[in-house]
């Protein structure tokens, strides 16, 4: 029996590893990790990530082919391959703090690995990572590896939150990089073999290790550019009266360009998208190559406005203060669909309006009320690193209030900021939302999912990124 071992039972590790089982009966996958709460997680019926479609695959193979465990050591020990899924995040401190990727936790897998095993490995790179790691690891593993053959495969991951099981079940490529040598190919048929329980083959992309590493860089950033693309263009829309809705569509109906990935919102957020393209700039400069790494750091920049001009517009539309004044924030997860805030844009928002004194009432379905004073309290590029996977004692947020309702939220308010995509946002009763708020009474909606026009008959005054201003909100002009 082939027997698989993961480092890292994070958002990608945990759902990656439970649909190989799911797919390959005859493997057997154990998940590790050195946080204790999060494997015990794994192993009950509270997983640690929320993800439609994960429980079902989970509860199908937990115990038969599929186990979670905090014996690192044993099980890298025992496997014939070791994905490694650990957190890659950005660097905080010294050589290039602020972009490149910290590989803290990448070497030190690799280290043990070394330290541990007594046969050969196939080590897969699943962690997002700078181009030539594998070299780098490589040299980790084979400076001291008493006799034993690895293998260094890149095989990113592409998946999404919030549809990651559809994603893996269904993946529009699989991507493995490994060595031009004859180990190399031996390598990266085997772990084709593997995908090939459930992915047709002429999905199943092979490279070289660089172009594997690198294409997944450039995948994110392109993506996220895109975003920033049509962001940009709703700033001009509110100031012609263009609809970025119409204009989106318009645009993407070009079969070159196509309509994914065109949804203008208040500012793309998730773990990966600044932190990929930030070490995409670094690279860059570390290669000589300042106008490429300047081209993408736009990208940022116009997300970092884009949340700006979102703030300036609430503000400035509340007579330019929103000073002791309650705004209800409805959604703070960075899409709908996950718990996850890594870099959610409603940190950003919020800390934006507070800066302003405003009173915050938050809700979220999936994001607990220490999870968000956590992510008020913490520093920038701070969110990723395992200190914050243990419960730190939060700083109060004082003018800060979690509820479980969005009825609550937004109770006595004077404005609400819708930041995630809930579905359920779609659904409220806004009228009776409305008899309990202040008036004026304000609607912000940074993830257009409400009808501005059915809005503004029920009396509120509406603000949706990219489409037409109310006239209040033109005779408010929003100062960037
Ligand atoms: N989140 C996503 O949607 C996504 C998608 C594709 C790729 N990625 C990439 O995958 C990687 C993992 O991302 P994630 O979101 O799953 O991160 P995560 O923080 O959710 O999980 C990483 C896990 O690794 C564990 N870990 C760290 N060092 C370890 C060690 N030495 N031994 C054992 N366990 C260790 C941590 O405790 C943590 O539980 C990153 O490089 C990320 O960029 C993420
Ligand atoms: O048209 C759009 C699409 C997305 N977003 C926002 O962009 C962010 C990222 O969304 P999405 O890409 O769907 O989620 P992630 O889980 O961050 O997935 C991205 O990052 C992963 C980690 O690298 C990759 O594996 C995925 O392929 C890539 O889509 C979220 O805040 C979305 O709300 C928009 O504002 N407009």
């Amino acid at each position: 029996m082939v027997k698989i071992c993961c480092i890292g039972a994070g958002y990608v590790g945990g759902p990656t590893m439970a649909v190989i089982a799911l797919k390959c009966p005859s493997i057997e996958v154990v998940v590790v990790d050195i946080s204790a709460t999060r494997i015990a997680a794994w192993n009950s019926d509270q997983l640690p990530i929320y993800e439609p479609g994960l429980d079902d695959v989970v509860k199908q193979c937990r115990g038969r082919n599929l186990f979670f465990s905090t014996d690192v050591e044993k099980h890298v020990c025992e496997a014939d391959i070791i994905f490694v899924s650990v957190n890659t995040p950005t660097k905080t401190r010294g050589l290039g703090a602020g972009k490149a990727a910290d590989l803290t936790y990448w070497e030190s897998a690799a280290r043990m690995i070394a330290d541990v095993s007594k046969s050969d490995k196939i080590v897969v790179e699943k962690s997002t990572v700078p181009v030539k790691t594998a070299e780098a690891i490589e040299k980790i593993l084979t400076h001291n590896s008493k006799g034993i053959s690895y293998q260094i495969l890149s095989n990113p991951e592409f998946l999404a939150e919030g549809t990651a099981i559809q994603d893996l079940f269904n993946p529009d490529r699989v991507l493995i990089g490994g060595r031009e040598t004859p180990e190399g190919r031996k390598a990266v048929q085997a772990l084709k073999e593997v995908y090939a329980n459930w992915v047709p083959e002429d999905r199943i992309i092979t490279t070289n290790l660089w172009s594997a590493e690198l294409s997944k860089l450039a995948a994110n950033a392109i993506l996220a550019q895109r975003i920033s693309s049509v962001n940009a263009i709703s700033a001009l829309c509110e100031a012609t009266g263009a609809n970025v809705s119409e204009v989106a569509y318009a645009v993407g109906k070009d079969s070159r360009i196509g309509p994914k990935f065109l949804n203008a919102s208040v500012g793309f957020g998730g773990s990966c998208f600044q932190k990929d393209i930030l070490n995409l700039v670094y690279i860059c400069e570390c290669n000589g190559l300042p106008e490429v790494a300047t081209y993408w750091k736009q990208v940022i920049k116009i997300n970092d406005y884009q949340k700006s001009r979102f703030v300036n517009r609430v503000v400035s539309s509340m007579f330019n203060t929103v000073s002791g004044k309650k705004i209800a924030v409805l959604g703070f997860a960075f899409k709908k669909d996950t718990g996850d805030t890594r870099e959610t844009p409603a940190i950003d928002v919020c800390k934006g309006l507070l800066g302003d004194k405003a009173k915050i009432s938050i809700y979220d379905p999936q994001v607990s009320a220490d999870q968000i004073r956590r992510d008020l309290a913490m520093n920038k590029f701070d969110w990723d690193h395992p200190i914050h996977l243990q419960p730190t004692s939060p700083t109060a947020v004082k003018e800060v209030t979690v509820t479980w309702d969005a009825y609550e939220a937004t109770k006595g308010a004077h404005g609400v900021c819708i930041l995630t995509e809930w579905d359920e946002f779609k659904r409220l009763d806004y009228a009776k939302i409305y008899e309990n708020m202040q008036k004026p009474a304000f609607i912000f909606d940074g993830r257009n999912v409400v009808n501005p026009e059915k809005l503004r008959e029920i009396g509120f005054i509406v603000y949706s990124i990219g489409k037409p201003l109310d006239q209040w909100l033109k005779d408010m002009p929003a100062v960037v």
